[in-house]
């Protein structure tokens, strides 16, 4: 299932996918007693955010992750993490539980032993809504990124370090395989640049050119100007 969603304006389409990830985490959590919830970090999501930490949800059993983070210190304005606590761990959302993505050492491979077990047992995610740069890249994967084949390997490890000559600092990211088993995926875009890129995406040979091909079928994608 491919669908597009265009919304008449950047109020309608925050408001739109954040009452949409309310159902869907309702809904897990009416299932089984938890959910887990990947967001993206960037300049797009902390609208969406300010609408969702509001939801009337048992946050308290809510998993919250990224996507990606930029191996920056919180004290960074370009730290993801630094975005999601203050944008969606707030209001009702702050009983959720934050799943860490970062920690203080020289390189992000000196850390992916101590995230992962926390991220693997929140998996498999059950709301992951991904953003895109202009350069097609989702989450932290990135074209000609160095370890991007292997992030869309079918067999890759859920968490992989990634440098990329866009990307200003090195990333840890979740790889194809997680973000693709998710049980709902949301791809968030607001603006022309995206939606032009969004196409593009479509049309290219591969997911190596567009990495966000590998989850344009399978998800939503909710749009404004
Ligand atoms: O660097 C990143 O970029 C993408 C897109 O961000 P935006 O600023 O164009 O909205 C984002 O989805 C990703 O999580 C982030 O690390």
């Amino acid at each position: 299932m491919s669908d597009f969603i265009t919304y008449d304006s950047r109020d309608a389409l925050f408001q739109g996918l954040a009452g949409t990830v309310e159902e869907q985490l309702r809904a897990a959590l009416a299932a089984k007693g938890t959910a887990s919830l990947a967001v993206p970090g960037g300049t797009t999501p902390a609208p969406f955010f300010h609408r969702l930490r509001k939801a009337d949800l048992n946050w308290a059993n809510v998993r919250v992750m990224l996507t990606d983070e930029r191996f920056v210190p919180e004290g960074s304005e370009r730290s993801n993490t630094r975005l999601l606590r203050e944008h969606l761990l707030q209001d009702n959302a702050a009983a959720a539980t934050l799943v860490p993505f970062y920690q203080l050492a020289e390189a992000p491979e000196d850390v992916l032993d101590s995230l992962r077990d926390a991220i693997e047992a929140a998996l498999p995610l059950d709301v992951c809504v991904l953003g895109m740069g202009a350069d097609m890249h989702t989450a932290s994967i990135f074209p000609e990124a160095d370890l991007l084949a292997e992030a869309l390997d079918p067999q890759a490890p859920i968490l992989l370090p990634m440098r990329a000559p866009n990307a200003p600092e090195p990333r840890l990211t979740l790889t194809a395989p997680v973000l693709q088993a998710a049980k709902a995926v949301h791809i968030l875009i607001a603006g022309a640049d995206k939606k032009t890129a969004f196409a593009r995406a479509q049309s290219a040979n591969s997911p190596l050119e567009a990495p966000i091909r590998i989850v344009q079928e399978q998800a939503i994608t909710h749009y404004a100007d």
